[in-house]
Formats: structure tokens, sequence, C-alpha cells
């Protein structure tokens, strides 16, 4: 049995953090993933990755390879690596902005395959925002630097996604003051646009039914609790569904989440991060995908982060990076169904 279909292209998976749980979480991925695939190359530092393995007493043989090309037809045998070298030695849990170019080179070439047809798409491991942030990184996240990597028509729209819930938060990583002050019913109209036509070209869902959160308590309760909702996320959903979208609510954001209510929509189009992300992240952490939308490449994620605090110790679940690298493979699968001959 060959480890991935012959049609698609191995994925590219990002080194991440140097000192989080991306390198434990990488060797387990391919432990689970060999025989079956998908099959992917991690864009990482192979003494590193070698040297994690050592620590953990894990036996994970490795391929230098110069291209995904390459790496389809060892990944049963062998975890294949293209090499970006890390400048300092990382130490589990102690992030290293001197390791920073080796981070952010990793993602950058794992966009450049991607833009080539050389891999079928991106997979991230989680990054630490404020050691790169140090450094003078300039974006937000992955979702805004892939977005300007890969010469995004619009900024790119994050969608966590899971068998249990799909949410998409409208304004990401700012203040909640920040969310506030800055959301704007244009904003929901083209978020929630993006999302509709992400949860129909990758993930098949020809007519996505999207719930709208509202922002306050009861959903404003006829505005004695705050005006957002019939000031700015009613005129919203009105403008989707004028578009031929199958949005509604606003909903109160207490109750929408429900295992009952849960069935009436394919996605919840909610305000800010944490109203998206709380949900999914309780139901469901180990099984939870990030996924960018908008983007000209595939680039899915685990939905957690660096955890740096068990870093090293071998008890990183890897559940999330494993869903996260199968449906990038589905999405890519898809994507290449519907192309061109
Ligand atoms: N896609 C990305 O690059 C992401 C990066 N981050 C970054 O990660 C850093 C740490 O963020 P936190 O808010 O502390 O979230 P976190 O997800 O790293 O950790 C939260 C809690 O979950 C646990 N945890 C996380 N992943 C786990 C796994 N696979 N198995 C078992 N336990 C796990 C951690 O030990 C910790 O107790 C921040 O710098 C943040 O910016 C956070 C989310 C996504
Ligand atoms: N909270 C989600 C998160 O931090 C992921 O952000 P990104 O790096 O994928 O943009």
């Amino acid at each position: 049995m060959s480890a991935a279909p012959p049609s698609q292209p191995p994925l590219a998976l990002t080194m991440g953090d140097p000192a989080g749980i991306g390198g434990e979480l990488t060797l387990a991925a391919w432990a689970r993933l060999r025989a079956e695939g998908p099959a992917f190359v991690a864009l990482d530092d192979p003494s590193r990755l070698a040297g994690i393995a050592a620590h953990l007493g894990w036996e994970v043989p490795l391929a230098s390879v110069s291209g995904p090309e390459e790496a389809a037809a060892v990944f049963r045998d062998r975890l294949p690596v293209m090499t970006i070298r890390c400048p300092v030695p990382p130490v589990f849990g102690q992030p290293d902005p001197a390791n920073a170019p080796a981070v952010l080179g990793s993602i950058e070439r794992a966009v450049a395959l991607a833009q080539a047809g050389r891999a079928g798409g991106v997979v991230t491991n989680p990054i630490s925002k404020a050691t790169l942030y140090r450094t003078g990184f300039a974006f937000p996240g992955h979702t805004e630097f892939l977005g300007a990597l890969a010469g995004a028509a619009e900024p790119p729209v994050m969608l966590l996604a899971s068998p249990m819930l799909r949410v998409v938060p409208v304004t990401i990583h700012v203040s909640l003051r920040q969310a506030l002050d800055t959301l704007r019913t244009e904003e929901i109209i083209r978020t929630g646009l993006a999302l509709a036509r992400g949860l129909r070209e990758g993930f098949g869902i020809p007519a996505p039914r999207i719930a709208v959160a509202g922002l306050n308590p009861h959903a404003g309760e006829e505005g004695a609790m705050g005006d957002e909702e019939p000031r700015l996320v009613l005129p919203a959903i009105e403008a989707l569904r004028a578009g031929g979208v199958d949005a509604f609510g606003p909903l109160p954001p207490d109750t929408m989440f429900t295992a009952r209510a849960r069935q009436t929509y394919d996605a919840a189009l909610c305000l800010y991060h944490d109203q998206a992300l709380i949900p999914i992240k309780t139901l469901d952490m180990d099984g939870g995908v990030n996924v960018t939308l908008g983007l000209p490449i595939i680039r899915t994620s685990p939905d957690h982060g660096t955890a740096f605090g068990i870093a090293g110790q071998g008890i990183a679940d890897p559940g999330s990076l494993v869903a996260a690298l199968r449906l990038a493979a589905e999405m890519a699968a898809r994507r290449s169904s519907k192309a061109p001959a």
C-alpha cells in the first residue's frame, strides 16, 4: 500500500517554535500516519528532531530529502525532512528569538512548495507569537502572514473545524476592547461570504447553514443589554441572505453551542476570538483543526499552541496535528478533483 494517493503530492509540515511540542508531535504524527498516509515532509532541523527522538526513546528514522517528490517514496519507512537549521540549539520550554529565522523560513519554504504545486498543502506546527513579535514579526499570526506570503486577494479567514463544530471568529487576535470597537457590519458580511465559499469548496457542503452569534447576553434582550445586534449584526445577516447565504441569527451566544443547537447549522459565525474558540476547544481540543480560508493554497494547523509547559515530556497529544494533516489531504483531493483537466 502506498502512503498517499499517487496524484497527491505530500504535505509540507512546518517546524513551529522549536522550544514547543511541535517536534515531538511531528515524530508522533509520522508514527501514526506512516502506513496509510497522508504523507508529509517536515521542514525542520534534523538534528533537533533526532535529539527529541533520542530524548524520548522513540525509534523514528529520518530521511534527508531535497523535496517533497522524494518524500512520498520513503515516508512509509522514514520521516522525510527538508533541512532548516536552527541558529541556536532549542531548549524545551524556553523559546529563543534567535531561532525566529528558522521558524519563519520553514513557513516561507512550505508556502513556496505549495505554490509551486510540489506540496499538496501547508500544515503548520504552533508558533510562539510573543517570541516572534520580539523580533519585529509584523503579523498577528500565521493566518495573516500566510495571506501576505501567498498573495491572498483579501484578508484570510480563520476557521476552526472538528466533527462536532465549526466556528469562525470575525475579529481575531486583538484585545476584546479592540474587537468591540472595530466590529463592523461589512466585516461580518465579508467573513460570512468567505465562510460560505470555504464550506462549499473546501468541505463539499453545497448550501451551508451559518448561525450568526449575537454579541451581548441574550443577544441584547431587545436592546436592553446592548444595541449591537440590531445595529451591526442583523444588517449583516440580511445582506448575507440577500446574497444567497443561508445565514440566521443573531443567536444568544450562551445557548448556540448546545448539542441540540449544533444540529441546526454547519458553522457558527462568531464575533470575537474567544466566543469561537472556547466552545470548540472545550468540545474537541484533540480533534480540532485550524483552517485558513481565502488562500490560493491549502493550510491547516492543530488548534492548540506551543504548550511550552509540557514540551519534551512526550505527553502532548498528537490528535489535533494528525487531524490537521488528514483534513489538509482531504481538502487537497477535493480541490484537485475540481481543477480543470
Ligand atoms: N497555530 C498556532 O501557531 C498557535 C499558537 N499559539 C501560541 O502558543 C503559545 C501558548 O499558548 P497557550 O494559550 O498557552 O495555548 P496552548 O494550546 O499552547 O496550551 C494550553 C494548554 O493546553 C495544553 N496543551 C496544548 N496542546 C496540547 C496537546 N497537544 N496535548 C496535551 N496538552 C496540550 C497545554 O499544556 C496547556 O495546558 C502562545 O504563544 C500562542 O501564541 C496558540 C494557538 C495556536
Ligand atoms: N488562537 C488561534 C491561533 O492562535 C492560531 O493563529 P494562527 O497562527 O493560525 O493565525
